[in-house]
């Protein structure tokens, strides 16, 4: 791995030098050939494999964690930072550059009462998921690989310690300018050091002045926004959307208590730790916002507050905008010809979207299946097989009529099928199918999790004899419910 240190050489007092704890007995565990393409390597080798675990230095490594504040539920907390994490730099691939995180590498000066460490349940679901948001086309950080260990780690009782090998185009959270815009006493050095530092890395296009100040924080929230649509249209639910957990890029990160629906429901909540529902599935185009206002209000030092609010104003069309395009693709509405569909166009499409997930609810049919089938009806034919899993038949008959209505003509219906089943994937990361392959590799049995990986690279294929991977949860199974323990 060729490593560069900009981030480590140009902002000192961003971050503490650290020394990764090690693992003992380390192994791997997963491994993405992917995500290893990206920063020039190729074969998991025992080498790697100890410098990863931070038993053996790697050359060109400096070890480091970040510094950074966020609101958490609501409520700010002063002072978070890399409480398990150890960033060593940004790896040179053939299509740019990465940071490299050991997630779960020991005690960082930022670990609070915690113990620094990643659980294996939780490290194999980072690593799975990551790579499946990817192949789903959402924006992610992504996982390298997972790295298992003997070493010990109490929770709610013994488990063992692991690694996930991240890699994000930045780990620059919004929480990082919350830090540094509470942190200096009205200075605001460090916080003007850190935009610049964030346009010039990430941004390079703009400039460091007030028009390209204004220019990024709405790319910001373009980016954001885009990120919860991609959401909302898969059915992803990401459970602890606190500012420390929001990529200033926009990419999905930090997977924790994380769903995908099986039933849908709109109010979903996948995160024991939120009964209230802050995160609920429904919620986060909201949270995504309020997010950026916090975000906002840490850049007040620094960007005029007329542009900080037009910046914001602009979330809400860019998120429907977004989830429309998204939603059309997956339901056949798209009309290559027209540019931009009229208001009165999209207030209809969108009514005709929302009154589906009312139906789907009603009838708790399965998310992905459903959507799954649009790639198999004829919308030009009265009758069609999708009915029959809908309660209230004369509701879904008003529906489809409008539906119909609303596709027309469709020259060739194969190809129309076929971008339909590019839309709507037949396989996602489902809790109990994570579940099965965490359960499997706590037992030593890495291959559940190896076929469930490489099923979720191909997630829109119709996959032979893989039907296992595309079912629906047994009532047991669905019942499967995530904490924030990892
Ligand atoms: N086991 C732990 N030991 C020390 N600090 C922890 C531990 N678990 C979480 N933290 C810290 O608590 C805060 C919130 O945790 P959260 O679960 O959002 O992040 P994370 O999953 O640890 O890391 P990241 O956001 O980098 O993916 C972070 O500062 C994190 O580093
Ligand atoms: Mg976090």
């Amino acid at each position: 791995m060729q490593l560069k240190q900009d981030f480590f050489t140009q902002l000192p007092g961003f971050y503490s030098q650290v020394t990764p704890q090690g693992l003992t007995d380390p192994k791997w565990i997963g491994w993405s050939r992917d995500a290893a393409h990206l920063v020039g390597l190729s074969q998991p080798t025992e080498s790697l494999l100890a410098q990863l675990a931070g038993n053996k230095s790697i050359d060109g490594a400096c070890y480091y964690s970040q510094v950074y504040s966020g609101h958490q539920f609501g409520g700010y907390s002063p002072q978070l930072g890399d409480g398990r994490s150890i960033l060593i730099g940004e790896a040179q691939g053939p299509e740019g550059s990465w940071d490299v995180a050991l997630k779960g590498s020991g005690l960082t000066p930022y670990s609070r009462q915690g113990d620094g460490r990643a659980v294996l349940r939780s490290a194999i679901r980072e690593f799975l998921i990551s790579e499946a948001l990817y192949h789903l086309h959402v924006p992610t950080t992504r996982a390298l690989a997972v790295i298992g260990s003997t070493t010990p780690v109490w929770r709610e009782q013994r488990e063992t310690a692991a690694i996930t090998v991240r890699l994000a185009k930045s780990h620059l959270r919004f929480g990082h300018f919350e830090y540094f815009c509470h942190s200096e006493n009205g200075s605001n050095e460090k916080l003007t050091q850190l935009l610049h530092f964030t346009i010039k890395q990430h941004y390079p296009h703009l400039s460091c002045d007030k028009a390209g100040y204004k220019a990024w924080f709405i790319q910001v929230v373009k980016d954001t926004a885009k990120m919860i649509a991609h959401w909302q249209a898969i059915g992803f639910a990401h459970g602890v959307m606190n500012t420390d957990n929001m990529s200033i890029l926009g990419d999905s990160f930090d997977f924790g208590p994380f769903a995908f629906l099986d039933t849908f429901k709109e109010d979903f909540i996948c995160n024991h730790s939120d009964p209230q529902g802050r995160y609920a599935f429904n919620q986060q185009p909201g949270v995504g916002l309020w997010n950026l206002q916090r975000l906002a209000q840490a850049l007040t030092p620094l960007i005029a507050s007329d542009d900080l609010i037009y910046a914001l104003n602009t979330y809400q069309t860019e998120l429907v905008q977004h989830y429309l395009c998204l939603m059309r693709n997956k339901l056949g509405l798209y009309q290559p010809y027209l540019k931009r569909e009229s208001q009165a166009q999209d207030d209809e499409d969108l009514a005709l979207i929302g009154e589906l997930m009312k139906l789907m609810q009603e009838s708790q049919l399965d998310h992905t299946l459903t959507w799954r089938q649009f790639g198999q009806i004829t919308p030009t034919q009265q009758h069609v097989c999708l009915r029959d899993d809908f309660v209230a038949k004369n509701d879904f008959d008003t529906w489809y009529l409008r539906y119909q209505n609303r596709v027309g003509v469709i020259d060739n219906i194969e190809q129309w099928q076929g971008l339909r089943d590019r839309a709507n994937p037949q396989y996602i990361l489902r809790n109990f199918l994570a579940q099965e392959a965490i359960e499997a590799a706590e037992n030593g049995d890495f291959s559940v999790l190896e076929q469930l990986h490489q099923v979720l690279q191909r997630p829109f294929d119709e996959q032979v004899n893989m039907s296992a991977y595309s079912r629906k949860p047994t009532p047991e199974e669905a019942g499967i419910i995530m904490s924030c323990s990892s």
